[in-house]
C-alpha cells in the first residue's frame, strides 16, 4: 500500500509547496482512528502564492485553443483511469469509504468529468446575431479568470474534478481548497493534471480550515467561488462573494424525500432506499433520508429492508468484500449519534442499528427509524450519516405537500409502476435533481444541484459551462453613424 503522506501540503504553480508555519492538520484513517499523514494549513504567504500563480497561469491557459486545453484534460482523464487503484486506495484512506465503492465511483467520476469537459472545450464558442441594415452582433464566450473551489469531505477526488474540469475547459485557473478532514486526494488530481501537460499555476491546491477558504473568497483576484458544503457555510460564503460581486456555485445540503407508492416494485424500492441512505455510510448530500412509504406497502417494505440490511458487510474498507465502512470522523459520528438520541427521545421506532459498533474506528451501522412524523428532528434536519427516517402516507397530494415542506431542495425520488404518476409527482416535488424508480445516480452528462436552500447553479452537463464563463457582445456597424447633431 502507498504511503499516504504527501510530498508537501500544497500544490502551487505546478509543484509541491510546503510552509511549516501553518497550523498542523492530522489526517485520520476512519477505520482505525490512526493518524496516517499530516499537512499544514496554508499561511497568508501560501494563499498569496497560489493566487498569483493562478492569475499568471490563467493568462497562458486562456491563450491556448479550446482543442489544446481539451486534449490535456482528456489525457489527465486517461491517467486517472490508469491509476484508479492507487487513487481509490487514497480515497479510502482519506474518507474510510469501502474500496468496493471507491474503485468504481470516485476517480472514475473525476475522470468522467475531465473527459466530458475536455471533449466540450474545443466547441465553446459565441454566436453571430444578424441585425437590420447588415449590422450584426457577435458574442465571445470568455473565461471568468481565477476560480476558487472549496470542497466537502465526502467525495474529495470527485469534488476536485467536478469543479476543476469545467473551470479549466473554459480557460479559467483554479485554486482548490479541500476539506481539512480529507486533504490528500485533491493533491493527486493537481499532480496528474500537470503531468498531463497543464501549464504551471492553472490548478493549485492549498490546505486549511474555514479561514483559508474565507481568505480566498474575499480576495479581489478571485472572480468565482464554487462551494460544496453545508447550508450554514454556504450562507457565509455566498454573502462574502456577493460583497465582491463574484460569481458563485453553491452545492449544499439536503433532506431529500423519496416517495414509495403501494404499486412500486418492492425490490427496486428497497434497493433505492438503501442506495439513497447507506451508500458512503450515508454521507451523501443528495440522500433521500425522508422515505415516505404508502400505508399498503409499509410493513412489506420494512420487512424486506431489514432482511437486505442484514446482508451488509461491515468492516475493513480495504477489504473489497466489505460493503459498508466507517464514518469519516469521530466528530461526525458523535453528531449522528446525537440525532439517533433525538429520534429515540421524540418517539420514533428504532427498527435496526442505532449503536456504535464495538470495534476500533468510527463505525455506526445502518440505522432505520419507522413511525417518524414530520415534526421530529430526524425528519427536519440533515443528519449526514446512516440514518433513514420512514414516514407513512395515505395519498399522493398529501405526500407531495409533506415532502415539499422543507427549506431544502437538493434531490427527490419516486417509486411507482404507474409512469404517469411518476412524472406527475416528480414534477411537483421541489428539487434540483429528481429520480423515477432509481436513486442517487449522478452522470456527468446530467445537471446536478439544488433548489431552495440546497444551492445555486449546477454542476456537470453543458450547463456548467455557463457557470464558468460569460458572454461578451460586440456590436459591429456596417453603415454610417447617425448622430442627432
Ligand atoms: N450538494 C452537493 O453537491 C454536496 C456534495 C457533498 C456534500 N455536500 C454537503 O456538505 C456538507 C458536509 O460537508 P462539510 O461538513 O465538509 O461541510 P462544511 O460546510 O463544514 O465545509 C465545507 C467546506 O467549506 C470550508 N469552510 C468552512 N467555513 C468556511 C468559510 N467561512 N469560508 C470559506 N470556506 C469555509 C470548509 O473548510 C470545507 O472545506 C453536508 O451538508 C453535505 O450535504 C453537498
Amino acid at each position: 500500500m502507498q504511503d499516504p503522506q504527501p510530498t508537501a501540503s500544497h500544490f502551487v504553480n505546478g509543484a509541491y509547496l510546503e510552509d511549516t508555519a501553518g497550523t498542523l492538520i492530522d489526517v485520520v484513517y476512519p477505520a482505525t482512528g490512526a493518524v496516517i499523514a499530516q499537512v499544514h494549513a496554508a499561511t497568508p504567504a501560501v494563499i498569496d502564492a497560489a493566487l498569483e500563480a493562478a492569475a499568471a497561469g490563467q493568462k497562458v491557459w486562456a491563450a491556448m485553443t479550446g482543442t489544446e486545453r481539451g486534449r490535456i484534460l482528456r489525457r489527465a482523464a486517461d491517467m486517472m483511469r490508469d491509476r484508479n487503484r492507487a487513487l481509490s486506495e487514497l480515497e479510502t484512506l482519506d474518507t474510510g469509504k469501502p474500496m468496493q465503492e471507491t474503485l468504481v465511483v470516485d476517480a472514475t467520476s473525476g475522470a468522467d468529468a475531465l473527459e466530458y469537459f475536455g471533449g466540450l472545450a474545443g466547441s465553446l464558442t459565441g454566436e453571430h446575431i444578424p441585425l437590420a441594415g447588415g449590422d450584426f452582433v457577435y458574442t465571445r464566450r470568455v473565461p471568468l479568470g481565477v476560480c476558487v473551489g472549496i470542497g466537502a469531505w465526502n467525495y474529495p477526488t470527485q469534488i476536485a474534478c467536478w469543479k476543476g474540469a469545467p473551470a479549466l475547459a473554459c480557460g479559467n485557473a483554479m485554486v482548490f481548497k479541500p476539506s481539512e478532514t480529507t486533504p490528500l486526494c485533491a493533491l493527486k488530481v493537481a499532480e496528474i493534471l500537470h503531468e498531463a501537460g497543464l501549464p504551471a499555476g492553472v490548478y493549485n491546491v492549498i490546505q486549511g480550515m474555514g479561514e483559508v477558504g474565507g481568505a480566498l473568497v474575499t480576495d479581489p483576484r478571485v472572480a468565482k467561488v464554487s462551494l460544496t458544503g453545508s447550508v450554514p457555510t454556504g450562507r457565509k460564503v455566498y454573502a462574502a462573494a456577493a460583497e465582491g460581486m463574484k460569481h458563485v456555485t453553491m452545492e449544499l445540503g439536503g433532506k431529500s424525500p423519496m416517495l414509495i407508492f403501494d404499486d412500486a416494485d418492492l425490490e427496486n424500492a428497497v434497493s433505492g432506499a438503501i442506495l439513497g441512505n447507506f451508500y458512503s455510510s450515508g454521507q451523501v448530500c443528495s440522500n433521500g433520508t425522508r422515505v415516505f412509504v404508502q400505508k399498503g406497502i409499509k410493513e412489506a417494505f420494512l420487512a424486506r429492508l431489514s432482511e437486505r440490511l442484514a446482508d451488509a458487510k461491515i468492516g475493513d474498507p480495504m477489504d473489497e468484500d466489505v460493503s459498508f465502512g466507517p464514518m469519516v470522523s469521530e466528530r461526525q459520528m458523535r453528531i449522528v449519534e446525537g440525532y439517533i438520541d433525538a429520534g429515540l427521545n421524540e418517539g420514533a421506532r428504532l427498527v435496526t442499528g442505532g449503536k456504535q459498533l464495538e470495534q476500533e474506528g468510527f463505525y455506526l451501522p445502518p440505522t432505520v427509524f419507522a413511525d417518524v412524523t414530520d415534526d421530529m428532528t430526524i425528519a427536519r434536519e440533515e443528519i449526514f450519516g446512516p440514518v433513514m427516517a420512514v414516514l407513512d402516507f395515505e395519498d399522493e397530494a398529501e405526500a407531495i405537500a409533506r415532502a415539499n415542506d422543507t427549506p431544502f431542495g437538493l434531490a427527490a425520488g419516486v417509486f411507482t409502476q404507474d409512469l404517469t404518476r411518476g412524472h406527475r409527482v416528480i414534477a411537483a416535488l421541489e428539487a434540483g435533481t429528481g429520480y423515477i424508480n432509481t436513486y442517487n445516480l449522478a452522470p456527468v452528462e446530467a445537471p446536478f444541484g439544488g433548489t431552495k436552500a440546497s444551492g445555486v447553479g449546477r454542476e456537470n452537463s453543458k450547463l456548467a459551462i455557463d457557470h464558468y464563463s460569460e458572454m461578451r457582445s460586440v456590436y459591429v456597424a456596417m453603415n454610417d453613424v447617425e448622430a442627432p447633431y
